[in-house]
């Protein structure tokens, strides 16, 4: 075993915060541990540190630099590590529930409530074994085109997960986020056909970015939007680049884009009304970020920052892991679609239970 695995090990024994992480097609696994079981939160945003924020609070949980050990490994890319698909037993109550849900809020947005809603739930799945660094090394290897980790905050719980969604990179002055929205099932063919529904559902995202940063940034580059690849599915992306009016626009900047339409909907505030009244359960930290914060661990230099939507993971509890899948709802939705397009999204964190 390697020293971060093995250091992984005791940090676990000793019920201690770290964090395990791989970023976007890196070669590196970054470990940051802790030293103390504090709890600390980010302030300033001037922190250097590893942040851990909820989908609905402002109690970002970070993992100060000045009480972390770091550890930096590379890795090589096993394609013996990757699993099988996954065999999907259909639950008929989950599927009523979640159904009847969308039927709701695709009746509120013909009523002009809002125009987009995010809707969520959560599997439960037992586990016969659970071995974080097992699990964390499947991501690594099925997933080398997303942001792979693993949290662990004696007071927080044990996260994982492989997203597919950049929420803000920031170097310097200069600013990164993307669009992201409209799903499909990779199915390999070279040509993908989006609908119409799918591409109002993405340029919604994208209109919010544009017009909620302009006045707190200049020189807004936009792409087209093109099909990005996500483990077995597929999303339609735009990537928008910008520069800051100044360094402390970034509090403000995460307060635009967190959350997005891309995991809330908008109105931004009429759909969260939506999610908090309806999904009926808490979504905790699925749909919030998680990343570097003014700091690049693996050089060690700080002022970048890099952070990541949590999508496409679970917690893991008792035995248990809750995965937490959701999608996009607009006025021309199918319930029964929609809730097996969350089924396809569960595939991701199913593939590494096996
Ligand atoms: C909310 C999720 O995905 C978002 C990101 C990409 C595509 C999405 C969609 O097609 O609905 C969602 O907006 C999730 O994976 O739980």
């Amino acid at each position: 075993m390697t020293d971060l695995f093995l250091k992984v090990k005791t940090h676990q024994e000793q019920q201690l915060p770290f964090v395990l992480y791989s970023k976007p097609n890196a070669k590196e696994i970054v470990g940051l541990f802790q030293r103390n079981d504090h709890l600390y939160f980010v302030e300033s945003f001037e922190e250097n540190g590893f942040v851990f924020a909820p989908f609905d609070s402002e109690n970002y949980v970070l993992l100060p630099e000045n009480h972390l050990d770091v550890i930096v490994e590379h890795f090589e890319s096993n394609p013996t590590v990757t699993t099988p698909s996954v065999f999907y037993e259909m639950d008929e109550k989950a599927k009523h529930d979640f159904e009847q849900m969308v039927e709701k809020a695709v009746a509120d947005i013909h009523s002009g409530h809002f125009k987009k809603v995010v809707l969520s739930r959560e599997e439960i799945v037992n586990l016969d074994h659970f071995d974080v660094t097992d699990f964390f090394q499947k991501l690594l290897h099925n997933y080398p085109q997303a942001f792979k980790y693993c949290f662990f905050h004696p007071k927080v719980g044990l996260w994982m997960g492989a997203t597919p969604e950049q929420l803000l990179k920031v170097k310097d002055f200069e600013i990164h986020t993307v669009a992201l929205a409209g799903t499909k099932v990779n199915k390999g063919k070279e040509d993908v056909v989006w609908k119409q529904k799918e591409k109002d559902e993405q340029q919604l995202v994208t209109d919010f970015i544009l017009e909620n940063l302009k006045d707190h940034v200049s020189e807004q580059i936009v792409s087209s939007p093109y099909t990005a690849y996500a483990g077995n599915l597929l999303h339609i992306k735009t990537d928008i680049s910008a520069k800051m009016n100044d360094a402390n626009s970034l509090k403000q900047v995460l307060k635009i884009l967190h959350p997005t339409p891309a995991v809330c909907g908008y109105p931004k505030l009429l759909a969260k009304d939506f999610i908090l009244q309806n999904e009926g359960y808490d979504r905790e930290y699925y749909a919030g970020f998680l990343g570097e914060l003014n700091m690049n661990f693996a050089t060690g230099r700080s002022e970048n920052s890099d952070l990541f939507v949590n999508l496409r993971c679970m917690k893991i509890k008792d035995k248990k892991a809750h995965l937490f899948v959701g999608c996009g709802i607009t006025k021309d939705s199918d319930p029964e679609k929609e809730f097996l397009e969350t089924v396809n999204k569960s595939m991701t964190m199913k593939k590494i239970l096996n």
